[in-house]
């Protein structure tokens, strides 16, 4: 079971810090949406966390200092989902998938037995079965980015940082892909940190959001404390209504104003 603790955690690239003042702790198998509006630094904080965008402050990780892992380590650790993933020329799927395995590989060893059962549970459980051996460079945008995720999945990571998974998806595979994870959440104790854009699904997967707006930390608490419409307007720029589903979780929705005159 593996947490995460940052104290005034700022990260940026060389000049500057594009976030600063990050104070949060996500415990171990619960779920921390980062949401706030374009720009804000979500993905930079995202990418501090897997060790990509160097940071100054404490970030740990079950207890120990994240700057002191070996990228082996942080590998084992964490599986880092990027927004836009660069995806190697040629690949199919199946091979891509595997990828995911690398870190539980001895080196220079081959997968295994466990390894390809490891890929075909994710393939089956992402809907790629039937998209195995086609090459990565001929699916459609949502196909690639389930692609994607099953490599981090494949990856079975006590931690998952997903930078806008649901991106690119249509809401059945969105749903299923926030299901999947919830269930590794709650069976393995995965930990969650994902950005999320959209707040319906914000609320109701995360037990707790963090927004950002323009590099600073600006509210954090539940969905409910954070997803007021006077902060939605004031962050986002949105004239928004706060509905509830069924379950009580809150809607945000566009408020259409009708035009004056
Ligand atoms: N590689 C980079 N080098 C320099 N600046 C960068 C780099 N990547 C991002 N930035 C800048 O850092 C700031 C934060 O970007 P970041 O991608 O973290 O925002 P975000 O909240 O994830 O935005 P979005 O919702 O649009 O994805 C932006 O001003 C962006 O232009």
């Amino acid at each position: 079971m593996t947490g995460l603790r940052l104290r005034d955690v700022a990260a940026g690239y060389g000049g500057a810090p594009v976030v600063a003042g990050v104070t949060v702790d996500v415990p171990a198998g619960s779920w921390l949406a980062v949401v706030g509006p374009n720009g804000a630094g979500k993905s930079t904080l995202l990418k501090a966390v897997a060790g990509l965008v160097r940071h100054t402050g404490v970030l740990e990780l079950g207890g120990r200092a994240a700057a002191g892992m070996s990228a082996r380590e942080r590998a084992r650790a964490i599986g880092y989902a990027p927004q836009v993933a660069v995806v190697p020329d040629g690949m199919v799927v199946a091979d891509y998938v595997l990828l995911g395995r690398t870190p539980h590989l001895d080196p220079l060893a081959r997968e295994g037995a466990r390894d390809r059962a490891v890929v075909a549970d994710v393939l089956d459980r992402l809907d790629l079965g039937h998209l195995a051996g086609r090459e990565l460079r001929t699916l459609s945008g949502g196909e690639r980015q389930r692609a994607v995720l099953g490599r981090v999945l494949a990856q079975q990571t006590p931690v998952l940082l997903l930078d806008e998974p649901t991106t690119g998806l249509d809401i059945g595979h969105a749903q299923s892909l926030l299901e999947l994870v919830d269930r590794l959440r709650a069976e393995d104790g995965t930990t969650v940190v994902s950005t999320l854009h959209d707040l319906v699904f914000a609320a109701q997967y995360a037990e707790r959001l963090l927004l950002v707006d323009r590099g600073e930390p600006v509210a954090q608490g539940t969905p409910a404390q954070v997803l007021t419409a006077a902060t939605v307007a004031r962050h986002y720029g949105a004239a928004v209504e706060v509905v509830h589903t069924s379950t009580g979780h809150p809607a945000v929705v566009p408020a259409r104003l009708p035009h004056s005159g």
